[in-house]
């Protein structure tokens, strides 16, 4: 999983003509690249020690349960944790910027401690992302998680995206609104995994 280069610092490859295009229903559409980042040792430890990770609580039916994950959410001004991450995103802009037709602007931060954390089923539909076509970039540190899509509407199979160290995924189009996505629970020993997720301003 790790690097066998430990101390080989981070290089991020050019996206044009290697990402692969999985075109779903209703206008949904997933891009994936294996191993984007490499050299992500590095950004890993950063992530795991230096970001100021925060425990949420959420009401759920008659109580309130801990949030099976740890959360931070970067704004559009505020410095992300490694300068890598800073690259990423505007490689992504630069990549993205004549199909989405704005910037990555947000980073949200997830720590996925072991294979207990979590994230149920869901679309980022808060802001426009309810309504309009956008892109949720998605790149993956430390132990390997399952990102699943499903359809909304029901019938087709459930796809399995494995996300590994340095991956990339991005779910575009109508994919917030028409599928939803999630990252099962694991009875495997898996240890933890930082996801880093990049989206336009206005979209969670
Ligand atoms: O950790 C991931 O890859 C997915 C996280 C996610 O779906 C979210 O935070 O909205
Ligand atoms: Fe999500």
């Amino acid at each position: 999983m790790l690097d066998l280069m430990g101390d080989a610092g981070p290089a991020i490859e050019p996206l044009p003509g290697r990402l692969t295009r999985h075109h779903l229903t209703a206008g949904a559409w997933v891009d994936v690249l294996p191993g984007w980042v490499s050299g992500s040792d590095d950004i890993f430890e950063t992530l795991l020690t230096e970001v100021p990770w925060r425990a949420e609580r959420r009401p759920m039916y008659d109580g309130v349960v801990d949030v099976p994950r740890l959360l931070r959410w970067y704004g559009r001004d505020e410095q992300l944790p490694h300068p890598a991450l800073t690259e990423a995103r505007d490689r992504l802009s630069a990549h993205y910027r004549a199909e989405l037709g704005e910037p990555f602007a947000t980073a949200g931060m997830c720590l996925y401690r072991d294979g207990r954390d979590s994230v149920a089923w869901h679309g980022d539909t808060l802001g426009r992302s309810s309504r309009a076509d956008t892109m949720v970039a998605i790149v993956s540190f430390g132990s390997p998680r399952n990102l699943m899509l499903r359809p909304r509407a029901g019938g087709a199979e459930t796809l399995r995206f494995p996300q590994g160290h340095g991956d990339l995924i991005v779910m575009g189009g109508s994919c917030q609104r028409t599928w939803e996505h999630a990252i099962p629970k694991t009875a495997r020993p898996v240890g933890p995994r930082v996801s880093v997720q990049f989206r336009p301003i206005n979209v969670a």
